[in-house]
């Protein structure tokens, strides 16, 4: 049986508005639960604004949730955690951003940029610093590494200054890579790569993955299992070619009208829909998608759908559709 590395039970996070009279909150994470299984690669999709994010930082533990629980290991994870603990957590649990330039420190080098995980986590000693440097790079295709390690990241392209974010987390053996977006960024020709080479270190190093992405195709691709979030809230879950192939809720069929590759049979006039992803300060009551939805009724603006299963571990939170 597969054993459960992260478990999401509940999660919300809301964050604060101010300026705005009465206290208001932003929705951005309600009741999220999902679990990922070691040596499995699962895909959290949605619109932009739909909690992704926000569910990767609470992950990480930048951002503290305000109920439910992140269970990483067996172990819950929330609440103060002494430095030393934090430092073990956060040596297992590696985040990579969207932004690949962002990410890294202009004024280093990559060699500096690089030794900073073997000198924070004490991974390894002056004397095999640069070897284990320059082992890691290689691993990330940056081959002789010598040629990059002087370098600056303003001097290396998009694609290789993701190389050095992905060299950066895997450097510290991490059990938990969450990949915010990795490709959004880069060239077709490069996206491919780095799909790929996150397949690879899952294959080879056994790297759980979360993730996160809004193109629907990319996800098909990569994972084993996909998440649709929509507007803070899990709408459909299961295994990705079942998600896909066999979308359930209303929302993912939406995303599917617009990926790149939709399905042959896919009747794209039927599942037009209208609207934007609503406000998350005042969320629309019910099924958060019912204004935007084509098959809505009456009872979808008024109570919150459970989540329910379809076909063996394919959930989604619609009553109506078929
Ligand atoms: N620190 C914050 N303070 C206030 N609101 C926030 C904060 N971070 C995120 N939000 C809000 O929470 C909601 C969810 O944002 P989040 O970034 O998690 O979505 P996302 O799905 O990752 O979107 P994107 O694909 O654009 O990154 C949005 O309405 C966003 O404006």
């Amino acid at each position: 049986m597969s054993e459960t590395i992260l478990e999401l039970r509940n999660v919300t996070k809301h964050f604060p508005v101010r300026g705005l009279g009465q206290k208001r909150f932003v929705h951005a994470m309600d009741g999220v639960s999902f679990s990922l299984n070691r040596g499995e690669i699962l895909s959290v999709v949605g619109e932009s604004g739909s909690g992704k994010t926000t569910t990767a930082k609470v992950i990480t533990r930048i951002y503290e949730s305000d109920a439910g629980s992140v269970v990483f290991q067996g172990k819950p994870v929330g609440g103060k955690l002494k430095h030393d603990k934090l430092l073990e957590y956060r040596s297992q649990v590696q985040m990579i951003f969207q932004d690949p330039f962002g990410a890294l420190n202009p004024t280093h080098t990559i060699g500096s940029i690089m030794e900073r995980p073997f000198v924070i986590h004490k991974l390894a000693g002056r004397k095999e610093l640069e070897a284990r440097i320059k082992d890691v790079l290689v691993q990330v295709g940056m081959d002789p590494p010598e040629q990059y390690m002087q370098k600056f990241p303003h001097e290396l392209s998009g694609g290789q200054r993701q190389r050095v974010n992905i060299a950066r987390a895997i450097a510290v053996d991490p059990l938990l890579l969450i990949a915010d977006e990795p490709t959004s960024m880069l060239d077709v020709s490069i996206k491919m790569i780095i799909m790929n080479m996150i397949k690879r270190f899952r294959d080879e190093k056994g790297i759980s993955y979360l993730y996160i992405t809004h193109d629907l195709a990319g996800a098909r691709y990569i994972a084993d299992r996909i998440v649709v979030m929509y507007a803070g809230m899990v709408m459909e879950t299961g295994p990705a070619e079942e998600v896909i192939s066999g979308a359930h809720h209303p929302y993912t069929r939406l995303l599917k009208s617009a990926a790149p590759q939709p399905e042959a049979n896919f009747n794209r006039a039927r599942l037009t829909t209208k609207g934007e992803i609503p406000s998350l300060i005042d969320p629309p009551s019910g099924c958060r998608f019912h204004p935007r939805c084509p098959i809505a009724r009456s009872e979808c603006s008024k109570l919150v759908p459970e989540i329910r299963e379809v076909s063996a571990g394919h959930f989604s939170r619609c009553r109506f559709s078929s």
